[in-house]
């Protein structure tokens, strides 16, 4: 590389490094919770890269709060155990054999892994599970599929958040790692399998977090999925509500968790690819963001049309 080459390339890097300064500014001090999904999970490489992400978001004075999922960790498992896997609109259809591996799998699997992979960079992360020092009550919850009413067995929502002991470890200076099981409310004793989408979006509007990230295996959400040119950059929650009819599988419940995460007061919730190494930073510290963000209608300001469709854009995207 020659000389002007090498002095472009160090003014790209220093555009980019201050292209992040808004965002620092807006974001220190604040909370924000990433969703992990088990999909995003696929390589140790990104696995590193995540520990890093959030590594790098402490360092810079922000909460990250770490709400995993293990989907795929969690099949692997009840195959070996000889129990089948049944989704249905979107969620396991978890028995209670089923749940004794899911809390297995997540609690003293993939929680311990992040932790760990955090925890190279120094002591800074700790798990919880939504069992823990009454962090999540859960009540059991069916789901309705071609209009049929469906049971789930010991699959909840989350119903009520206390966010102390999430808070405890923030005051300690600690990266909180989540694992999304709910004791059930109604039937001491018994443990609820949530999805992780939803266990994020309940702790995110308990939490007061000023943005809720999800990391999946997609780079957004697709308005004609599977068209790729149909990807939405930005979406109100009341436009959100009316695509939500259409959408399918994994991405029902991470969309409803972006919608009641919106409506309860968070301001911005994104789904975004966690396969890129470090898309998350993207999505905070630069101007476009990544993949696709939720917000509320009200601050929506004018609308621009994709090649398959017209989506809300965002001044507040623009200027944090
Ligand atoms: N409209 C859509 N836009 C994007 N992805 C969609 C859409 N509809 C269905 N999907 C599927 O949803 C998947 C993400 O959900 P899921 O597999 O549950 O992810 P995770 O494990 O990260 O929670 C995507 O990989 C994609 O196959
Ligand atoms: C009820 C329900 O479906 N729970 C999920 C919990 C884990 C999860 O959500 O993991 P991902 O984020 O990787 O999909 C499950 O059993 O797979």
């Amino acid at each position: 590389m020659g000389d002007g080459a090498r002095a472009a390339e160090a003014a790209r890097k220093a555009e980019t490094l201050i292209e992040s300064l808004p965002w620092l500014e807006r974001f220190r001090g604040a909370t924000i919770v990433v969703k992990y999904g088990g999909n995003a999970m696929v390589s140790d490489e990104l696995q590193r890269a995540f520990a890093e992400d959030m590594v790098y978001l402490r360092h810079v004075g922000i909460q990250p709060v770490v709400v995993h999922g293990g989907g795929p960790q969690i099949n692997e498992a009840l195959r070996i155990h000889g129990i089948e896997s049944e989704f249905r609109g979107g969620y396991r259809v978890t028995s209670r054999a089923a749940m004794d591996v899911v809390r297995m799998v997540l609690t003293g699997q993939v929680a311990r892994t992040l932790v760990s992979l955090i925890n190279r960079h120094g002591p800074l992360a700790a798990t919880l599970s939504g069992e823990d020092a009454g962090l999540f009550t859960g009540r059991r919850r069916g789901t309705v599929v071609d209009g049929e009413d469906v049971d789930l067995g010991q699959v909840g929502d989350v119903i009520a958040v206390d966010p102390a002991p999430v808070l405890r470890l923030l005051e300690a200076g600690l990266i909180p790692v989540v694992s999304s099981i709910a004791p059930d409310g109604d039937a001491p004793g018994e443990s609820l399998n949530v999805n992780a989408d939803a266990a994020a979006a309940a702790l995110a509007a308990a939490l007061g977090a000023a943005k809720l990230v999800i990391l999946t295996d997609v780079e957004g959400l697709y308005r004609d999925w599977p068209d790729r040119d149909s990807l939405i950059s930005e979406i109100t929650d009341a436009e959100l509500e009316a695509l939500l009819p259409s959408l399918e599988s994994g991405m029902i419940p991470k969309m409803q968790a972006c919608l009641s995460a919106v409506r309860a007061g968070v301001p911005k919730a994104a789904i975004i690819d966690g396969r890129s190494p470090h898309s998350i930073l993207t999505e905070i510290f630069t101007t476009a963001g990544s993949g696709t963000e939720v917000v509320p209608a009200s601050v929506t300001t004018a609308s621009v049309t994709t090649e398959s469709a017209t989506v809300p854009t965002l001044s507040d995207k623009e200027h944090p």
